[in-house]
């Protein structure tokens, strides 16, 4: 089944006023998004992502072009009609660190609220599958000052979920996590676009984790150009390189990640593959091209064998090949 489009825009330019001048930051684009997917954006420092972000989110009027949701025009939407429709997690905020988990993700339920504020039935069981959906019941009386950066960014993710929106748009999500934090939610995003059948959007830098998540990619490459589809398809058309600056990096494309070139040598090593790939690495940084004699890996145990030597580490090798004096 195609995913349904939810936000389109056609031609859209944006920008900001610049004296008496106005700076263009984004050229005619078209975009799509869609539900039941996750979509991440990608490009490098400066290329306008957030600024697209703000158009989609009707903070910045396209001066040229239109954005559509559900088919009527951004413009055309009340703050609290997008507000229902569209959750946001931005980097920026200024929550108070006194409220606990489970207030945070009340405040996602004020689009659905009366004057009064009150919450109802429906209320709070949005906010319990909120809770649950992002796996954080044991954290729920935990003030936000007191978690840590990844508990508190799967709080303001639960804040949005609560919203109900079928959209949910992120800006880096995952920046300050550690690698297990940021696969855990990007992990999650990726299973709520499909399970609660949401098109989730996410600003995010980290190009390999993206590749394993992302159901589709936006990469922006220049004001004008936005570059769409399956980051397996990216991968394989060659389009993914665009992403890199010109110049020393490349993209493995069996090892599915960003890397250096790396320097010519004529290291012989024997033994598997996954382990002389390290050996190799671990040499090279030592700056370490060539290598006299043969040097053999071993798995089981892990043993490098060299000039009749045995080691039980690259360190203990290298020391060895260029003893520190
Ligand atoms: N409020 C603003 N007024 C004027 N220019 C702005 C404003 N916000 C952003 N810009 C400019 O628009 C361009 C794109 O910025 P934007 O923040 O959209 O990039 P980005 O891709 O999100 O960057 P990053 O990855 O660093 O967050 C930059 O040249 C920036 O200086």
């Amino acid at each position: 089944m195609k995913n349904a489009t939810i936000i389109s825009g056609r031609n859209i330019h944006l920008g900001y006023p610049r004296g008496k001048n106005f700076k263009e930051v984004i050229s005619g684009l078209n975009i799509s998004l869609k539900k039941g997917q996750m979509t991440c954006l990608l490009g490098r420092n400066g290329i306008g992502k957030s600024t697209l972000i703000k158009g989609l989110l009707g903070q910045l009027n396209p001066h040229q072009g239109e954005i559509q949701l559900k088919g009527r025009l951004l413009q055309e939407y009340s703050k609290e009609e997008m507000a229902r429709n569209i959750a946001v997690v931005l980097t920026e905020t200024n929550i108070p660190g006194n409220l606990t988990v489970e207030q945070l993700v009340a405040l996602g339920r004020i689009p659905h609220t009366e004057w009064h504020a009150k919450l109802r039935a429906a209320d709070y069981q949005a906010i319990d599958e909120a809770i649950n959906a992002l796996k954080i019941s044991n954290l729920r009386k935990e003030r936000l000052s007191e978690l840590s950066d990844g508990q508190r960014q799967k709080a303001m993710i639960a804040r949005a979920f609560a919203q109900e929106g079928e959209i949910m748009i992120l800006d880096e999500p995952t920046a300050h996590l550690d690698l297990t934090g940021r696969t855990e939610i990007m992990t999650l995003l990726q299973q709520i676009a499909v399970s609660e059948q949401k098109a989730i959007l996410v600003v995010t830098h980290n190009v390999e984790l993206a590749i394993e998540t992302a159901h589709e990619f936006w990469m922006l490459i220049d004001a004008g150009e936005l570059i769409i589809g399956k980051p397996e398809d990216l991968i394989l058309s060659g389009d993914i390189m665009r992403l890199l600056p010109e110049g020393d990096f490349k993209f493995d494309l069996a090892k599915g990640r960003l890397v250096l070139p790396m320097p010519s040598s004529d290291l012989k090593i024997q033994g598997p593959d996954e382990f002389t790939f390290w050996v190799k690495q671990a040499l090279l940084k030592a700056e370490i091209h060539h290598l006299p004699h043969p040097l053999l890996v071993t798995s089981v145990p892990f043993e490098l064998s060299y000039k009749g030597e045995k080691f039980s580490s690259t360190e203990a090798l290298i020391e060895f090949i260029r003893p520190t004096s």
